[in-house]
């Protein structure tokens, strides 16, 4: 009951067509080949799409409109982050380089799963207050107990909102910790805002925290405090 009334929170058609079957992968899905067209590989998942539910595009609508007078800005995201480089350097010096073989297969993994099924999520990042606000609809993909979404997913996506907080701030850096409270279950489908902002800075240690809340904002889902630890310029 729970999960079908969840579901119909999700955008018609998202889990309609061959998604659903063990259909061969897409052409979407399969690691591009390695002549993958630069225009491909460079589209911005953070703008719109058919999945989107009507509470997502309307809470997009409005952190765009935030974005006119300059305080906000809209923080494009893409699937394939380093994807005509043959061979990366790692940021540890006892870290082996990512082999060439790889590369054309690695994705960033919130936007690794096909269009509405997995994470869809817009960001959006204040400067001046040093805040990154994340909306987030989570597909049917995502689901942990039954018609909701699970935990690992609800931590990615506060990892990745805190991340971009505090790479915006500080630059290069990786979590070290992360402190999760998990107060109410997010229903499959729905969306939730993701408010993170950066609280101290000591050395190369950047302190962040943020709250996943509903729409209305009236329901606290998860809390989390965290710290992320500036790479040492040494090593990067
Ligand atoms: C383009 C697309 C973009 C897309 C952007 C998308 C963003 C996504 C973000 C996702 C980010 C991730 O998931 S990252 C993946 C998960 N994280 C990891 O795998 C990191 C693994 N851990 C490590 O590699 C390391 O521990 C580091 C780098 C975090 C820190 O190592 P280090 O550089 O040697 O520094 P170290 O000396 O140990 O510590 C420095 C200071 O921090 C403190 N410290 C270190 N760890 C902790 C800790 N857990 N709790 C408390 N304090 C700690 C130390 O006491 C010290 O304090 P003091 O003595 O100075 O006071």
């Amino acid at each position: 009951m729970l999960r079908s009334g969840a579901l119909r929170l999700c955008a018609p058609g998202v889990l309609r067509g061959p998604r659903r079957s063990a259909a061969p992968p897409t052409r979407e899905s399969r690691p591009p080949p390695r002549s993958f067209a630069s225009e491909v590989i460079r589209v911005d998942l953070s703008l719109p799409n058919p999945s989107w539910s009507k509470d997502m595009r309307l809470l997009f609508d409005q952190f765009m409109k935030k974005t006119e007078d300059g305080s906000w800005k809209r923080l494009p995201s893409y699937k394939y982050v380093s994807p005509q480089r043959t061979e990366v350097k790692t940021f540890f010096p006892d870290g082996k380089p990512v082999k060439e073989d790889h590369m054309p297969q690695a994705q960033l993994f919130p936007r690794s799963l096909e269009e509405g099924l997995g994470f869809e999520y817009a960001m959006f990042h204040n400067h001046v207050e040093n805040r990154t606000v994340c909306i987030f609809q989570g597909g049917p993909y995502l689901q942990g107990a039954s018609g909701f979404l699970h935990g690992g997913a609800i931590a990615t996506m506060m990892d990745s909102t805190l991340g971009v907080c505090a790479l915006t701030a500080g630059g290069v850096a990786m979590t070290a910790n992360l402190n999760i409270n998990f107060r109410r279950p997010i229903p499959l489908c729905s969306v939730v805002v993701i408010n993170s902002q950066l609280d101290k800075v000591e050395g190369r240690k950047l302190f962040v925290s943020c709250n996943v809340q509903s729409v209305d904002g009236k329901t606290l889902h998860s809390k989390a405090t965290s710290l992320f630890v500036k790479l040492n310029p040494k090593e990067v």
